[in-house]
C-alpha cells in the first residue's frame, strides 16, 4: 500500500458522496479528507460532515467546487450532478489533479474539451460500467478492442410497452431495481436516458466508435460491463450492484482497496438474465447515438433537454414519455455550430438554448394534451 492520498470530494451529501465518506471512514489509512463541496439542499449534513473530516477547504455550490478542484490533493472525485459539474471538472484537470468521474454529464457535454485537458490515465471513471470497462481492459492494447458491451438494469419499468408507460408516476420512476441513487439519474435510468448518456461516455473514455458500443439488458446488475475481444474472448467484471468498487477504484487507482465490497456468492444457485433493448418503447439511447454521432454541442443539448424534463415530470408537468420525446424535438431543432470543436462558450450558449427551448416545448406539449383531454 502507499501513502495516504489526500482527496476531495465534490458533492459529498450526495449518494456517490456520502458512499466515498464511508469508505474513507473505513480505511483512514488510505484515505484523507482535504475537500468537501455541496450544492446547499442539505446543509445541515455538510455542516456534519465539515465537522467530522475538517477538511482544509469547504463549501457549496459550483464556484466553490471549483475553487475545491483545484486544492492540493491527489484526487478529486466529481459527484456533483448534472451540467453543473462541467466547470469543477475542467478545474480538477487544469490544475494536473487525478478526476475520479462520477459526474459523466461534464464529460458528456464537455467532450473534446474535456479530453484534450486530461492526459492519459488522469480521468478514472467511477460511473460503474466504466469502471467495469477500464478494468477489463487493463493489461490490454486498444488494437485488441473489437467491441464494448455497456449492461443495463432496463429500469424499474423493463418490459412494459410505450402505452402501458403513459401513465407511470415520478414514485415509480424512482424506484430503481438495483441501486439507491440520486433523483436525476434514478430518472434517467427508468427512461434509458441514462444508458444513452453512459454510450456517449464509453465513446468518450475508451475511443471505440458508436457502432461497435453494444447496449444489453442484464436485470441483475452483477456483470457491470464487458469488452469483448478480437479473438472473441470476452471479459466480463462481476460484482454485486453496488457503487463501492467504483469509487473506492476511483480515488485509489489503480491500487484496490481490499475488502471495499464482498464478492457474489458462487455456492448459492443464480439465474442472470440478458435481453435487448426495446428502442420502440425506450428510445432514448438511439438519441443519444444520433446526438454523440453529430458530436459538437449535440449531447450538451440532449443533457439539458432531459435535465429540464426531468424536473418537469417530478414536477407533474410533463408525462413520463414526454420527456424523452421533449428531448428528441429539442435535438432535432439544434444546429451545432459550424467549426471542428466548439469552445466553452459554445457548449454552455447551447446548454442555455436547450433549456430555453425544452421549457418551451413543454409548454406546448402540456397545451397539446389539455386540448386532447378537452380541458
Ligand atoms: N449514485 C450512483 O450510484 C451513481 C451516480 N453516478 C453519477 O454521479 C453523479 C452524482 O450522482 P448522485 O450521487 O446519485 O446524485 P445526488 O443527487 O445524490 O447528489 C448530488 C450531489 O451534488 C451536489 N450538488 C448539486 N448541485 C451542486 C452545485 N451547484 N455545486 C456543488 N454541488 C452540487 C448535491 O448537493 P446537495 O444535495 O447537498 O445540494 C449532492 O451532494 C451524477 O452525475 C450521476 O450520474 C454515476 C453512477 C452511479
Ligand atoms: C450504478 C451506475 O453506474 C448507474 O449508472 C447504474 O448503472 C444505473 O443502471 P441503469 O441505468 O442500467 O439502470
Ligand atoms: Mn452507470
Amino acid at each position: 500500500m502507499g501513502l495516504v492520498r489526500d482527496v476531495v470530494i465534490l458533492g459529498s451529501t450526495g449518494s456517490i458522496g456520502t458512499q466515498a465518506l464511508d469508505l474513507v471512514r473505513a480505511n483512514p489509512d488510505r484515505f484523507r479528507v482535504v475537500g468537501l463541496t455541496a450544492g446547499g439542499s442539505n446543509k445541515e449534513l455538510f455542516e456534519h460532515q465539515v465537522a467530522e473530516f475538517a477538511p482544509r477547504y469547504s463549501g457549496l455550490g459550483e464556484e466553490a467546487s471549483v475553487e475545491a478542484a483545484a486544492e492540493e490533493c491527489d484526487v478529486v472525485l466529481n459527484g456533483i450532478t448534472g451540467a453543473v459539474g462541467l466547470r469543477p471538472t475542467l478545474a480538477a484537470l487544469e490544475a494536473g489533479r487525478t478526476l475520479a468521474l462520477a459526474n459523466k454529464e461534464s464529460l458528456i457535454i464537455g467532450g473534446p474539451l474535456v479530453k484534450e485537458r486530461a492526459r492519459p490515465g488522469q480521468i478514472v471513471p467511477v460511473d460503474s460500467e466504466h469502471s467495469a470497462i477500464a478494468q477489463s481492459l487493463r493489461g490490454g492494447s486498444a488494437a485488441e478492442v473489437r467491441r464494448l458491451v455497456l449492461t443495463a438494469s432496463g429500469g424499474p419499468f423493463r418490459g412494459r410497452t410505450r402505452d402501458e408507460l403513459a401513465d407511470v408516476t415520478p414514485a415509480q420512476a424512482l424506484a430503481h431495481p438495483n441501486f439507491a441513487m440520486g433523483r436525476v439519474i434514478t430518472t434517467n435510468s427508468a427512461t434509458l436516458v441514462n444508458k444513452g448518456l453512459e454510450v456517449i461516455e464509453a465513446h468518450l473514455l475508451f475511443d471505440v466508435p458508436f457502432d461497435r458500443i453494444d447496449v444489453v439488458v442484464h436485470p441483475q446488475q452483477l456483470i457491470h460491463s464487458m469488452v469483448e475481444f478480437t479473438d472473441g474472448a470476452v471479459v466480463a467484471q462481476i460484482g454485486l450492484p453496488t457503487m463501492l468498487v467504483p469509487i473506492a477504484l476511483g480515488m485509489a487507482w489503480p491500487d484496490r482497496v481490499p475488502d471495499a465490497e464482498t464478492p457474489v456468492d458462487w455456492t448459492k444457485a443464480a439465474d442472470w438474465r440478458f435481453e435487448p433493448l426495446d428502442d420502440t418503447a425506450f428510445p432514448a439511447v438511439v438519441l443519444a447515438r444520433e446526438a454523440g454521432t453529430r458530436g459538437s454541442t449535440a449531447p450538451a443539448v440532449y443533457n439539458a433537454a432531459n435535465e429540464v424534463c426531468v424536473d418537469a415530470f417530478h414536477e407533474g408537468r410533463l408525462p413520463f414519455t414526454g420527456i424523452v420525446d421533449v428531448v428528441g424535438t429539442v435535438l432535432a431543432a439544434h444546429d451545432v455550430p459550424s467549426g471542428e470543436q466548439p469552445s466553452l462558450d459554445d457548449v454552455l450558449a447551447a446548454d442555455s438554448w436547450a433549456r430555453e427551448t425544452a421549457a418551451q416545448t413543454i409548454t406546448q406539449t402540456i397545451a397539446q394534451i389539455a386540448t386532447k383531454r378537452g380541458t
